[in-house]
């Protein structure tokens, strides 16, 4: 396909997602009818909605409207791109703006629209960070994630992983943040086909939810309960830096299908726990929460969510927080910790939730908070450790 082949392709998706299909449903839609179009333009394709998504507000207010067409002008004007050098109607490409698509388009208002944000979550990240890294903070989220890889330091060390990983084409660079995070320079897409991925020397995982694991204090034998363990990725890099008991429970208990072969691959063993079984097991030493959130903190990587979001919604995913915790805290042991961690940089997903849990549990104290912003490296995180008296 030619570059503008793949712009069209694009705003065909883009106006499908307009109709209230989720992103990767329009997008398996159109490569399924695409049969001609290959991998580099599939990813190509899905660069252009996913950027487009990310940056919906002012590459509408560049392009002068939400539909698809609106948005990838926008998003040339934005390049430095004039938009005419794509939609040139020929063969595949857009058609030619027409004038009344030519009249429209201004540059994006400060605040809300150039930090791509709805107006009230913009006013929460100035509220709770300043306007200055308030709008840091919403650039980065304009911005596509690093791919990012977890060096599995039970299996593997960092030089080996990185030549094992180099042998089949993925160059990794190391960062400052966290000591077993590689970031993919080249070849994210060999990522899955590599012999390191595939004989468990390493595995995806964003570096603030490395760094975040890294930080929490267990000892060796201790019993660890993760609380919202999905696929399980928080158990793994754990366990790849302490020798302890590791049982895994979702409230959906399928989102926990792949964990065996993942703790499989990494050498570690992991006991799933419905809720029946949970009390049974219990007490634990540690108590893991990675709640449901609203995912503030990962919105480039999942850009409709920041734009489906509502206070609403927000409240809800906040008493199912504290919920998570009330009915987690029961399992401590005396002595023990819980761990509360959000991919949210919401302060009322975070302190807030934290504050509210202390202020209606005297047993506990907050023994550790920290909080990872969303940068170039990772995404945004939040962690608090409670410890219960003994
Ligand atoms: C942020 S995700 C966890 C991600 C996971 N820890 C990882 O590292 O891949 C939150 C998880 O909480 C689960 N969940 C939602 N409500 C829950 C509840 N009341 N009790 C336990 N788990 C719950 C969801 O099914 C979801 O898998």
């Amino acid at each position: 396909m030619t570059p503008a082949a793949r712009v069209q392709a694009a705003i065909e998706v883009l106006d499908h997602i307009n109709e209230c299909t989720p992103a990767e449903k329009a997008l398996t839609t159109w490569a399924r009818g695409a049969r001609y179009a290959g991998s580099g333009d599939r990813a190509a394709v899905r660069d252009h909605v996913f950027q487009a998504l990310r940056c919906r507000r002012s590459y509408a207010a560049l392009g002068g409207g939400t539909d698809g067409r609106a948005l990838l002008r926008g998003a040339l004007i934005e390049a430095g791109v004039a938009p005419e050098t794509v939609f040139t109607g020929e063969r595949h490409a857009p058609a030619v703006l027409d004038d009344a698509e030519l009249m429209q388009g201004r540059v994006p208002e400060v605040g809300a629209e150039q930090a791509d944000l709805p107006d009230w979550l913009w006013d929460r990240f100035e509220s709770a960070f300043g306007s200055s890294e308030a709008m840091r903070s919403a650039q980065v989220l304009r911005q596509r994630a690093p791919v990012t890889l977890r060096v599995n330091a039970g299996l593997s060390n960092v030089s080996q992983a990185i030549e094992i990983l180099n042998e089949d084409g993925v160059a990794v660079t190391r960062i400052s943040q966290c000591d077993t995070a590689l970031i993919v320079a080249e070849g994210a897409r060999r990522v899955a086909g590599s012999r390191a991925y595939r004989e468990g020397h390493v595995e995806l995982q964003d570096a603030s939810s490395q760094a975040a694991m890294a930080a929490l204090d267990i000892a060796p034998g201790a019993r660890v309960l993760d609380y919202c363990a999905g696929g399980g990725g928080k158990t793994l890099a754990l366990a790849a830096r302490v020798d302890a008991t590791w049982f895994a429970h979702d409230a959906n208990f399928t989102r926990m299908k792949d964990l065996p072969d993942r703790a499989h691959r990494a050498g570690i063993q992991v006991t799933c726990l419905d809720s029946d079984a949970i009390t049974t097991a219990a007490p634990f030493d540690l108590v893991l929460c990675d709640a449901p959130c609203s995912g503030s903190g990962t919105w480039r990587r999942a850009p409709e969510a920041k734009w489906r979001l509502t206070p609403e919604r927000l409240e809800e995913l906040r008493a199912t927080q504290l919920t998570i915790l009330e009915n987690a805290e029961q399992h401590v042991a005396p002595g023990g910790q819980l761990v509360y961690a959000t991919c949210s940089i919401l302060l009322a997903e975070n302190d807030r939730q934290v504050a509210e849990f202390l202020s209606r549990h005297s047993a506990w104290t907050l023994t550790k908070q920290m909080s990872w912003p969303v940068t170039e490296e990772g995404d945004g995180f939040f962690l608090a450790c409670l410890t219960k008296a003994g």
